[in-house]
């Protein structure tokens, strides 16, 4: 039996769903969309539910705000969503309150509504009750569908199950299923690449990962914590010093679980974070104090190249250098594109995850060929550590209240 509830256990028709989706996707310095995948998952269990006449409550997050910044306002997602979906979607200007109160007694059966990004209130991140309660004033059920959220103990991703009626998304259950179909029990040697931005909550996941993988292929801002706590000079790079003590405990921890860790020999410099600005590769050596590793460098492609070969089964979150300005989206798509050919020619089981991975290895035109593309970034690296994700864990409290409640009817 599945640990929770699913859709096909809910009754809708007529009632108030809240469904938390996750709309956090890569956009442009205009605001726009470049990476639709998030949106277009999480609308099939949206589009359901209003064809079986719920009436549509969608939360989500967008950003990390620190207060209320318009750039991070969920309204230029409704439009996106309402395209994709073909009918109207709704927006209110407040997650809670008598704005959102009001939109959601004005939609009909079948109707939608987006609400705005629920971490505009501090009481979102910290799971407060009384955020939660007021949440959950608008709606009768709860869906969670935000697989790429769920490691995160939010009022929307956790708190809101304990209170309503709660149950697993449409996307939530298929990315268990596909996930547990394709690394439950991998085939070795599995080979993990982890790079991106995220530094501060992804970095301590690697110290178990290394106990359950034969190679962890380190890029990205994240590389540059790690060289930096080699006593590497990373110039201005992304990197997080307080850090370096971790990333020393991480490769002890590799080294004794005989996990090879690879990290870049030299590095793509620049100056400036912008497309097409002067950019020289350089080796660890010579790394110039005044600029940025914005890539890795050709020698560290050939040893990614190298890893994947010796990979039957590769997992990826976080690109290798800030793909989204040419050119340092190479080593990125080079990867990608590499892992992409031994995928179809069936030497490898190519697993990858999160927000902006999507995004690069689209720009790799890689997508297709991967065995599986997970939605989620953070929340698959904990998924592969076998911790309990807060948001599934929630879910499968809320079926045991349920099947109690029915066995003492
Ligand atoms: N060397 C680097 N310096 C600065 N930013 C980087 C670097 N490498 C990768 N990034 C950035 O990391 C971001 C993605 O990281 P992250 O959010 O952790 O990935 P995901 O969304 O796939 O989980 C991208 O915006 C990319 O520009
Ligand atoms: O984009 C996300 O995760 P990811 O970058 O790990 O793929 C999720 O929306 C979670 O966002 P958060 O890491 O700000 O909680």
């Amino acid at each position: 039996m599945t640990a929770f509830r699913t859709l096909d256990d809910a009754d809708v028709k007529g009632r108030r769903v809240l469904v938390r989706v996750d709309l956090n996707v890569p956009t442009d310095d205009d605001g726009r969309v470049t990476d639709t995948t998030r949106i277009a998952r999480a609308m099939t269990t949206v589009g359901e539910l209003a064809d079986r006449g719920a009436r549509v409550v969608v939360l989500s997050h967008f950003g990390r705000p620190k207060g209320r910044d318009p750039k991070e306002s969920l309204r230029a997602l409704a439009p996106v969503c309402a395209e994709i979906l073909g009918r109207p979607v709704a927006f209110a200007d407040e997650a809670v309150g008598e704005a959102a109160e009001q939109a959601v007694a004005a939609l009909g059966d079948g109707d939608i509504v987006l609400l705005e990004n629920t971490r505009f209130h501090d009481g979102e991140e910290k799971n407060d009750p009384a955020f939660v309660a007021a949440l959950a004033k608008l709606g009768d059920l709860y869906v969670n569908d935000a697989f790429s959220t769920a490691h995160r103990a939010h009022a929307s991703t956790e708190g809101l199950a304990h209170v309503l009626p709660a149950f697993a998304g449409r996307t939530m259950q298929a990315e268990l299923e596909a996930l547990a179909k394709g690394l439950e029990t991998p085939q070795r040697p599995v080979v993990a690449i982890v790079g991106g931005a995220k530094v501060s909550t992804k970095l301590a996941l690697l110290e178990n990962l290394v106990t359950r993988v034969d190679a962890l292929v380190v890029g990205g801002g994240m590389a540059n914590t790690f060289l930096l706590a080699q006593g590497v000079p990373v110039g201005k790079s992304l990197a997080e010093r307080d850090l370096a003590p971790t990333a020393l405990r991480i490769l002890d921890a590799a080294e004794k679980h005989s996990c090879s860790v690879i990290l870049p020999v030299d590095g793509v410099v620049a100056w400036e974070f912008k497309a097409g600005t002067e950019s020289h590769a350089y080796g660890l050596d010579a790394i110039p104090d005044d600029g940025m590793i914005l890539d890795i460098g050709p020698q560290s492609i050939e040893r990614v190249r190298a890893a994947i070969d010796d990979a039957v089964t590769l997992v990826w979150n976080g690109p290798l250098g800030a793909f989204e300005l040419e050119p340092f989206d190479r080593g990125t798509v080079e990867a990608a594109r590499h892992a992409a050919e031994r995928t179809r020619q069936r030497k490898l089981v190519s697993v990858a995850g999160g927000g902006d991975t999507i995004a690069a290895l689209n720009k790799a035109n890689a997508v297709e060929d991967f065995t599986y593309v997970s939605t989620a970034g953070g929340a698959f690296l904990e998924w592969l550590e076998g911790k309990p994700l807060p948001g599934i864990a929630a879910l499968s409290l809320a079926a045991e209240r349920a099947r109690a409640a029915a066995g003492q009817a």
